[in-house]
């Protein structure tokens, strides 16, 4: 469950990037997150995982306030997400296999157990075959796709993917719509951001709809 309790983030500067914010949630639900650049969407996101602090209000992630967690605590909430942004932070000096272990090193995972996960993330995202590869090699979609066969390998319950279909053609951008909801099927709660809505109309879920850090109808 994710809950926001009348949030604020103000950037310093004095930006009020999301203003009073209050929604749920539900565990297992696949919500989208719509709106114009600079609305407000991947503030949101980060503020759902902890890498942003609002500035008021609460936000509450698995019982968690987000904003009372010390760095200790931070990386055990972290186990539970995944993490899609639009800096892709994928590691060209390492192969496909070596990104998309990072997750379950960190975490100190058996080598053995790691390399399956891997190869199963990869196998799901539709990557089998390329874990020997570097990704420099991978087309910007299977790029994309490395970046969910990350998020997803240490099975998050909540998987967060800040505009996951940007510069995607249309068909590309439904077969990855089409991935989060095979990962919606499994129970994980699902936050997709995207500025085009016609593409979330095709699925039939909620849609926030931001406009200038603020909901619309
Ligand atoms: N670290 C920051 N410092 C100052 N201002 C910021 C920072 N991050 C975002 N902003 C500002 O907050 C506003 C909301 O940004 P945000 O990235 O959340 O919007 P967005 O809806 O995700 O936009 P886009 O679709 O272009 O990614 C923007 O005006 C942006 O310039």
């Amino acid at each position: 469950m994710i809950q926001f309790q009348q949030v604020s983030k103000r950037y310093p500067g004095g930006f009020d990037a999301v203003k009073n914010l209050s929604f749920e949630i539900p565990s297992g639900e696949l919500v989208f997150l719509a709106g114009h650049s600079g609305a407000g969407k991947s503030t949101l996101l980060k503020l759902i995982a902890g890498i942003e602090k609002p500035s008021g209000g609460a936000v509450i992630v698995n019982g968690q306030n987000m904003a009372k967690m010390n760095r200790s605590s931070l990386p055990y909430i972290r186990r539970h997400l995944g993490l899609i942004f639009q800096d892709h932070k994928i590691l060209f000096d390492r192969s496909v296999l070596d990104n998309v272990s990072l997750p379950l090193d960190i975490v100190g995972f058996d080598h053995k157990e790691s390399h399956r996960r891997v190869l199963a993330a990869l196998d799901k995202v539709g990557l089998a075959g390329k874990e020997k590869l570097n990704p420099i090699s991978l087309s910007g979609g299977e790029q994309q796709r490395l970046c969910i066969a990350r998020a997803v390998v240490h099975r998050p319950a909540i998987l967060l993917a800040d505009e996951p279909t940007a510069n995607l053609d249309r068909d590309y951008a439904h077969d990855i719509l089409e991935l989060f909801k095979s990962f919606h099927q499994v129970g994980v709660t699902i936050v997709i951001s995207a500025h085009d809505e016609t593409l979330m109309a095709d699925y039939g879920r909620r849609i926030l709809r931001l406009k200038n850090g603020q909901f619309t109808a």
